[in-house]
């Protein structure tokens, strides 16, 4: 099918949306284009629309970011294209899901467990998402190892809480079946659990490529087997899972308190076990405590390893950052590290979601990321999910670092004894509250704002080059965090 207009300018949909990209990168800043519209694909297009794959669900808002100007080139290069969607790697039927397949989806998806919708340039003009084709179903229902590109080892930053995790992980994916059979992992959202049930399936694939893998959550385990009773196709249901050479189940507690699919998974598991095969699970708790397991099933979790992921350090939070955004290709300052760090709290998920925004912001305002432009992008983010530092606090916490009196540090005394801890309470009272310069020096016994600014452009600068003082800062942000 022709998208151009007259023969000479033919267009296929595929070079549609290239030519489009084209237009795009004249128009968009370099940061934004390389972040959000260089990782699209072309996937299919359908009449007169055109999907186009993206890496995750953080980049569906790049429909209405661009609409404008993907209309635009649209118009300039007179496409006939009357729609762009934006699709994720899991909507996308024309991914790869069986081994036979070919196994891995081509490009990196967030979560594998992501509400599955598209975004649209023009989501009225496009009509009301069509019913799967039978190809499409077929698709789904075959649906085996699909892994994120992006959760390798290498992605995986080890902190003291993960270190464990992250060992039995990669032991079990240089001797599958032969180190810990299966291997349990707990902990709480967001903690890397996917993440490295993911980096074992890579890892396998990339020492032996004939190795079958198969990565299904709980959910989908369970809806699928509910579907093959219901269209009498058990028989090929238990050949797809009883045959794998390594079996990843993501959040197995799903199951729990489900009789029937407890007991297919039962026998599932003793199929695979006995062959040898390597069997993965994920859950948010340990076998012990999910309540409505069947026993069976929890002693045969018990065979192998069970391992906790605790949440990151401070420490392991800013090089998580520095690690993601450096796969953003983006320079993320060490002081915004830390202040990201330090002021998300929750879990990683969340963590990555501030940084994703603040590359957003940052590059739809043409700014650089620096802590001021990270303080005011993330102030509400930010504000919903922590209590209040106080400057008292900071006060206090850096006092008892320093073996000092608070009252010391708002004294007029200049030594140095006194005035290094000042000014990395003044430091300290910038990034982590939203006081002004004047409000700050108020706070330290009347000092001047532009005494506090110097304090602050001080201890900035020497944190950079002193491992001792960048340490303490770390570690005061940390208690007070
Ligand atoms: N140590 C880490 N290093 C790098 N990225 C991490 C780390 N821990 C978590 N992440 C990232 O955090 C995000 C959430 O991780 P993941 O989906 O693996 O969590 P989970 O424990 O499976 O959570 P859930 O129980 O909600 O499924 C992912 O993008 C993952 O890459």
């Amino acid at each position: 099918m022709s998208f151009g207009p007259t023969a000479s300018t033919v267009t296929t949909p595929q070079n549609a949306w290239t030519r489009i990209l084209g237009a795009l990168e004249m128009k968009v800043n370099r940061q934004s284009f390389h972040t959000w519209l260089k990782p699209t694909r072309f996937s299919h297009a359908n009449g007169r629309t055109l999907y186009v794959r993206i890496p995750s669900q953080q980049f569906q808002h790049i429909g209405d970011r661009y609409a404008d100007l993907i209309q635009e080139a649209i118009d300039n290069l007179t496409l006939e294209v009357d729609d762009v969607r934006f699709v994720t790697v899991e909507d996308d039927p024309t991914t790869p899901k069986t081994r036979e397949d070919g196994g891995f989806a081509p490009l990196p998806s967030h979560s594998p467990n992501a509400p599955q919708n598209s975004s649209s340039l023009a989501p009225g003009r496009g009509g009301a998402p069509q019913a799967p084709s039978a190809e499409q179903a077929r698709f789904d229902w075959n649906t085996a190892a699909q892994l994120n590109q992006r959760y390798l080892f290498e992605n995986f930053v080890i902190g003291s809480g993960n270190q464990f995790a992250h060992a039995a992980a990669q032991a079990v994916a240089e001797r599958p079946s032969k180190a810990y059979n299966p291997l349990f992992l707990y902990g709480g959202v967001g903690m890397g659990k996917t993440h490295l049930m993911h980096a074992i399936g890579h890892e396998v694939k990339r020492r032996n490529p004939h190795a079958s893998i198969m990565y299904v959550s709980g959910e989908k385990f369970t809806n699928e087997m509910i579907n093959s009773v219901r269209y009498d196709k058990m028989t090929g249901f238990r050949d797809r899972y009883r045959t794998v050479d390594v079996l990843l189940i993501d959040d197995i507690q799903f199951i729990s308190g489900k009789e029937r699919t407890q007991e297919e998974f039962f026998h599932t598991f003793n199929a695979l076990h006995e062959s040898m095969k390597q069997i993965v699970i994920t859950s948010d708790r340990p076998p012990k405590e999910l309540a409505e397991l069947d026993d069976r099933l929890r002693s045969r979790f018990e065979w192998g390893l069970i391992v906790d992921i605790q949440p990151p350090d401070l420490e392991t939070k800013v090089a998580i950052l520095q690690k993601k955004a450096e796969s953003e290709r983006v320079t993320l300052p060490t002081d915004v590290a830390m202040f990201v760090a330090s002021n998300v709290r929750t879990n990683v998920r969340e963590l990555e979601g501030a940084l994703i925004r603040l590359i957003a912001w940052s590059s739809l305002h043409g700014v650089e990321i620096t802590l001021a432009t990270a303080q005011q992008c993330l102030k509400q983010f930010i504000d919903t999910q922590t209590r209040k530092i106080t400057i008292e606090a900071i006060q206090k916490a850096t006092a008892e670092q320093f073996g000092m009196k608070i009252s010391e540090l708002k004294q007029k005394n200049n030594s140095r004894q006194i005035v290094v801890p000042r000014q990395i309470a003044m430091y300290l009272a910038k990034q982590m509250t939203e006081a002004s310069l004047p409000e700050i020096g108020r706070q330290f016994g009347g000092k001047h704002h532009t005494t506090v600014m110097h304090s602050i452009a001080k201890i900035d600068e020497q944190r950079r080059t002193d491992k001792a003082l960048s340490s303490t800062i770390n570690k005061l942000m940390e208690t007070l965090a």
